[in-house]
């Protein structure tokens, strides 16, 4: 059975325990962050995050969102340290965002939302592949990061230059010798908390590490992330905007936070 799932009325995150019976699972993410109500727990440790530039290889506009996929057959661009343990290896990276300015990202704090969230997925080298470890537990740790309206990031321009070559779905292009810390803000302070895939299959694999400290992105960049579609060539046209999942329910998880 085919379950084609996207951000439609028809076919959107309200729909999507249809198909993923999970959705409506005890560990869903994203969810609305309020600070005032996580603990911070000294034993967690520093992020840290050593990325090869040579890894990256292509982008890929998947009909969701689009991404940037990095070489993961080796511990070159890896995560450890931070709520985890273990070597974690990064697999690709991509972003949700709004048809606006006001909303976009996936996790929200005191139920504000940010115009755009970047996501850094990694799986567990304890298992053999992505795929294995995004049935397991403790399978993925994906490293969250807010965009919020700014000026300019001159840092996401080699990704937003790219764009214009993947605008329908299944495109697909080089893109190498990219940084991905460059993405990063100066802090690395985290919220973390376990959750799941935030899009189909949903799968409750996923330490989440929602980092506090956004990086900025102008609204001229913003319309660059929505002059993307949905719909492939010779389809009705469709543009990719507002493809986030909106907060779930907490279920008695605690969110801890890395920083006093
Ligand atoms: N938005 S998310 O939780 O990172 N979802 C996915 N799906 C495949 C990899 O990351
Ligand atoms: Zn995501």
């Amino acid at each position: 059975m085919s379950h084609s799932w996207g951000y439609g009325p028809s076919d959107g995150p309200e729909k999507w325990c249809d198909g993923f019976p999970v959705a409506n699972g005890p560990r869903q993410s994203p969810i609305d962050i309020i600070p005032g109500q996580t603990s911070y727990d000294s034993t967690l440790k520093p992020l840290k995050l050593n990325y090869d530039p040579s890894n990256s290889t292509d982008i890929l506009n998947n009909g969701h969102s689009f991404q940037v996929g990095f070489v993961d057959d080796v511990d070159s661009s890896t995560l450890t340290g931070g709520p985890i343990t273990g070597i974690y290896r990064l697999k690709q990276f991509h972003f949700h965002w709004g048809a606006s300015d006001d909303r976009g990202s996936e996790h929200t704090v005191n139920g504000i939302k940010f115009p755009c969230e970047l996501h850094l997925v990694h799986w567990n080298t304890k298992y053999p592949s992505f795929g294995e470890a995004a049935s397991e537990p403790d399978g993925l740790a994906v490293v969250g990061v807010f965009l919020k309206i700014g000026a300019a990031n001159p840092r996401l321009q080699k990704v937003l230059d790219a764009l214009g070559a993947i605008k329908s779905k299944g495109k697909q292009t080089t893109f190498s010798n990219f940084d991905a810390k460059t993405l990063l803000p100066c802090s690395l302070d985290y919220w973390t908390y376990d959750g799941s895939l935030t899009t189909p299959p949903l799968l409750e694999s996923v330490t989440w590490i929602v980092l506090k400290e956004p990086i900025s992105v102008s609204p001229t960049q913003m319309g660059k992330f929505r002059s993307l579609m949905f719909s492939g060539d010779g389809e009705a046209p469709c543009c990719m905007q507002d493809n986030y999942r909106p907060p779930q329910p907490l279920k008695g998880r605690k969110v801890r936070r890395s920083f006093k």
